[in-house]
């Protein structure tokens, strides 16, 4: 996409996603977590190509036309949890205007009532009631994060996309918002939550998709990731032992850059399972793309 050059940001990911369940998406800085969401929200820069298909009920989101993107689709089947909350609340209204609005037209609450749904939707993201009546810039980044969570479970769409929806929160903070994004999912929300943060995913996740430079390299039910089997491909490994409760060593070396990704594995480069077998693109099987996948609980 940069001056005329083309970059593959996402490529061949492909994923199912059912009500009442949660699948997080790991990976690396740039690896392409948040341009999969805004592809299917429809919300990629005009001169961005994608292909394929991705259904949501009997609607294709690829080939959805902006019209019933915009009148049908975000916000009312789709709920974004943004990764930059300040850009996207209104910015000359209160959070509380803002919630207010959503949760009487869901409701159709009034008065009273309405003033008591809201400071519930709000204490549900653990968003202070003495915090409603600022206006966005009035807002700390881990404030606004909490307002753009509060609006999206407002919101109530059947799938949620929540984009790092706990950056900038201290440990217990944290805990609330994956636990209420838990509930959520619970209730019967297909969720989707992007996050670098391991232990958030851990507390909330079903499922783990695993995402290296633009391709989602594994996918594994949350208790065999986390537990006694482990990551399967390389670089989940290294992921999980990045933490300073696990190893505390980080995956040695960088990503490529997107515009010039090798024909093999994308991560052969950093790996030291790497063979010359690496050089061929490993096919998704099974849950995992690797030549040389790791052994269960190494
Ligand atoms: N508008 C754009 N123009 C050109 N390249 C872009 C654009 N948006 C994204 N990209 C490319 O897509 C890649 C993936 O970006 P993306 O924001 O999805 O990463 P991410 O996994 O969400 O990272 P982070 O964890 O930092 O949010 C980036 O490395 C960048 O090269
Ligand atoms: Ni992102």
């Amino acid at each position: 996409m940069r001056a005329g050059r083309d970059v593959a940001a996402v490529t061949d990911v492909s994923f199912r996603l059912m009500p009442g369940e949660c699948l997080a998406l790991i990976g690396e800085s740039g690896c392409g977590k948040s341009v999969l969401a805004s592809a299917l929200l429809g919300l990629l820069p005009a001169n961005a190509r994608t292909t394929g298909h991705a259904h949501l009920g009997d609607l294709d989101l690829l080939a959805a036309d902006e019209r019933t993107l915009a009148r049908t689709v975000r916000g009312r089947r789709i709920g974004l949890v943004p990764q930059s909350p300040a850009a996207h609340l209104t910015p000359v209204r209160t959070v509380r205007a803002q919630l207010r609005e959503t949760v009487r037209e869901l409701t159709g609450a009034r008065g009273r009532a309405l003033d008591e749904a809201v400071e519930a939707t709000a204490e549900r993201a653990a968003f202070p009631a003495g915090h409603l009546d600022r206006h966005p810039h009035q807002l700390s980044g881990g404030l606004a994060q909490r307002a753009a969570t509060a609006l999206a479970l407002a919101g109530d769409a059947p799938l949620l996309l929540a984009d790092e929806p706990t950056t900038g929160l201290d440990r217990d903070l944290v805990d609330r918002t994956a636990d209420e994004l838990r509930r959520h999912a619970d209730a019967g929300h297909a969720l989707l939550m992007i996050t670098h943060d391991l232990a958030a995913a851990r507390r909330v996740a079903d499922r783990v998709a695993v995402m290296y430079a633009g391709r989602i390299v594994e996918i594994a039910p949350a208790a065999d990731f986390f537990g006694a089997t482990g990551p399967r491909h390389p670089y989940a490994r290294g992921l999980l032992d990045a933490l300073p409760e696990r190893a505390f060593t980080p995956v040695p070396g960088m990503p490529p850059e997107l515009d010039a990704l090798p024909d093999g594995c994308a991560f052969a480069a950093r790996c030291a399972r790497a063979t010359e077998e690496c050089a061929a693109l490993p096919e998704f099987t099974g849950g995992v793309a690797c030549h040389h996948e790791e052994p269960p609980g190494a």
